[in-house]
């Protein structure tokens, strides 16, 4: 199928998607993408074509993909029953609570994550590495947006920290609350471009997106007094239109995003000790003092910072511990 459609280019249509498409399947479907999700129904729009469906695909086996936010789907031309989930660029899931052997999907077929931070007490290099760890592991290119930078002196020190993190990493700083400050993100939110955003509370979310978006439909709450936090103001799960013509996908599961079987992306956030590490004498060395580790050498001659050994440890261990538990057989 052709990929020229410009309001399916608006949606974020690209050749990924129509290459996926037959023209036998253009004669039966069309293509749309998933913009809400509620409970029992999806939102959905397509080329001049809007609608709240069920999301539920006939003859689907259990392990089939259902649709999630940001998915394209074909519906059937005239019932507009869901026929196929379109192979994704990418998906953000999380083990469902009370159950870490399953899997929610959070949102699927973003191309930048911004991967928030406010410029105070609140900043954290750990944080970031596993935010970042997250964005390797899922496949989607992260920015770190940090905020706040109306109320620091230090904006420097928060910039370069970041910056630090790994060669070549895209630091943007902003003032959330002001439109021309935000305007240094335009261009990942041009027309047809995904960005979602993850960063722990307070940090400046919703109000980063209610500026983007040029309009004021988030309720965003003034943070709590001494502890540098916020309280939870978003509660959609949906995509949010951008002035600049992208598309936002702000959902409350990506606040709970945990890292799991996230191996590759840490060696990725890591590659300076993974590469190192290349050396030790033994290939399973867990560079805890055996004899001829390089990992350790290197800090040792100053040249791996300590305290990023330390959390690249543990977030190994961390990802160690989940895979065991989720690989694990129920009695
Ligand atoms: N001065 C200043 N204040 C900001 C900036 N960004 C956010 N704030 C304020 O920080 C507080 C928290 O911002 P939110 O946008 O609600 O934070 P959030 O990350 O969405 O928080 P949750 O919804 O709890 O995840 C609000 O009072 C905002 O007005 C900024 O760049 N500068
Ligand atoms: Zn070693």
């Amino acid at each position: 199928m052709q990929s020229t459609d410009k309001c399916l280019e608006e949606l974020g249509w690209n050749e990924f998607f129509s290459d996926q498409v037959s023209e036998a399947d253009v004669g039966q479907c069309r293509p749309v993408r998933v913009m809400a999700v509620h409970r029992g129904k999806i939102a959905v729009a397509g080329a001049g074509f809007e609608s709240f469906i069920t999301p539920y695909i006939t003859g689907a086996e259990p392990g089939d993909d259902h649709p999630t936010v940001g998915d394209w789907l074909l519906i059937d031309r005239d019932t507009a029953a869901p026929m196929r989930v379109l192979r994704r660029m990418n998906l953000f899931k999380r083990r469902a609570p009370g159950d870490p052997r399953k899997e929610q999907m959070i949102a699927a077929n973003v191309e930048t994550l911004f991967i928030v931070a406010s410029c105070n007490e609140d900043f954290s290099v750990a944080r970031l590495e596993r935010y970042l760890v997250l964005a390797r592991e899922v496949g989607v290119d992260p920015v770190v947006v940090l905020t706040k930078i109306d109320l620091t002196d230090r904006l420097e020190d928060f910039a370069a920290a970041a910056r630090a993190i790994q060669p070549g990493l895209d630091v943007e700083t902003v003032n959330g609350r002001d439109a021309e400050s935000a305007a240094r993100l335009a261009g990942w939110c041009g027309k047809g471009k995904t960005v979602a955003l993850l960063g722990s509370s307070g940090v400046g979310k919703s109000t980063l997106v209610n500026t983007l978006r040029g309009s004021d439909s988030i309720a965003t709450q003034p943070i709590r007094a001494g502890d540098g936090t916020g309280r939870h103001t978003t509660t959609v799960r949906e995509m949010h239109r951008l002035a600049q013509g992208g598309w936002l996908l702000d959902t409350p599961g990506m606040r709970e995003l945990q890292l799991s079987d996230a191996a590759e992306g840490i060696a990725e956030v890591f590659d300076d000790f993974i590469l190192v590490a290349q050396q030790c004498r033994f290939s399973n060395c867990a560079h805890g003092g055996e004899p001829g580790c390089a990992v350790r050498a290197a800090i040792a001659e100053g040249l791996l910072p300590l305290a990023r050994f330390d959390r690249w440890q543990k977030l190994a261990a961390e990802d160690g511990i989940i895979h065991a538990r989720r690989t694990k057989r129920p009695r």
